[in-house]
């Protein structure tokens, strides 16, 4: 389903690699951000012309859909219940949005949607569709091998001496033929374009690259394994006003790939992207929002939740 682009594999990655495929990337610590130079001219590749989520002009298919069915969480000694009964639905290939309070349960919502902890109550589900939009199928549990998250300020957490160390930490080292590595190599060449690092060297210092870079980087390390659901904790957090443009740009680009939930404070600059938003209020309570809210929102210069 994820035609890559054209790539040929990097010099220096082959004998990089000795890693299993099937192992989701690390998760990496708290946030993210991406950040593609506009003036690149690595930026993302162009593909896939047609409709999103469907068919092409009067061609209609069936479609996914996310489906978080009342979903409680309290945590595992404590008698406060931080979500409650949380239930919304996300399209495939579509752009979520998720604003709120702070402190009112964004972030253990999205825990929870990665499988960094499991709900008390409640379902999250992947649920096939005819284009009728009747079910198809039993939905199945979102396991967490299809979960892709990047918290805020993910560089904080970088480990590694080299680019390509960092990519490949923690994935389990094996014998693996070839072709296997063949298979990685263009994965990993794949998701440095998506994110425009593929001009890069591997062997550079993750912490000698910008900020915008470093963020990069970070969503460079999900899409190795493109993920069924991308989840970006406030991925506009701390950049400056290029850097955020940038990264809008780069979702914007990366929402034709891959389905993205998003938390964020920063409603006016996201609200290009969104197709369906939620306010989270406090008690970890979650109503639907209308876009027309968030394009009104985004009339404004600056949102303060
Ligand atoms: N393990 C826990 N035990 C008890 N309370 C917790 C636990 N984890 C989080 N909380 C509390 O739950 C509330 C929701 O936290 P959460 O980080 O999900 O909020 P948030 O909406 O993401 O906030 P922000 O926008 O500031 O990131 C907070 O009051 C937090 O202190």
């Amino acid at each position: 389903m994820h035609s890559g682009p054209n790539v040929s594999t990097p010099p220096g990655l082959m004998s990089a690699l000795t890693l299993s495929p099937s192992c989701r990337p690390r998760l990496i610590g708290r946030p993210i951000v991406v950040t593609p130079s506009s003036s690149s001219s690595s930026g993302p590749p162009r593909r896939r012309v047609g409709l999103r989520g469907g068919g092409i002009a009067g061609i209609r298919c069936d479609y996914t859909c996310f489906e978080i069915k009342e979903v409680g969480y309290r945590p595992p000694g404590t008698q406060v219940n931080l979500l409650k009964d949380v239930s919304f639905s996300l399209r495939e290939k579509s752009f979520g949005l998720i604003f709120g309070q702070s402190g009112s349960g964004k972030t253990t919502l999205l825990q929870l949607l990665a499988g960094l902890s499991k709900p008390t109550s409640g379902s999250v589900c992947v649920q096939r569709y005819t284009d009728d939009g009747a079910p198809k199928g039993t939905p199945h549990s979102l396991t967490p091998e299809k979960v892709g998250i990047v918290f805020q300020f993910p560089e904080r957490y970088f480990i590694a001496d080299t680019i390509v160390d960092e990519v490949t930490f923690g994935w389990p080292r094996q014998k693996s033929s070839m072709q296997l590595k063949e298979q990685l190599a263009l994965k990993l060449q794949r998701a440095f374009s998506w994110v425009g690092l593929d001009r890069i060297s591997l062997d550079k210092n993750p912490q000698s690259l910008s900020g915008g870079y470093k963020r990069r980087l970070a969503l460079a390390i999900q899409l190795v394994e493109v993920p069924d659901l991308l989840i970006l904790d406030e991925p506009l957090a701390g950049l400056d006003w290029k850097a955020r443009a940038d990264v809008v740009k780069l979702l914007k680009y990366l929402k034709r790939e891959v389905t993205i939930l998003v938390v964020s404070h920063d409603l006016r600059e996201l609200a290009c992207l969104v197709d369906q938003s939620w306010k989270m209020e406090m008690g970890g309570i979650l109503r639907k929002d209308s876009n027309r809210r968030i394009s009104t929102i985004s009339s404004f210069p600056l949102i303060i939740i």
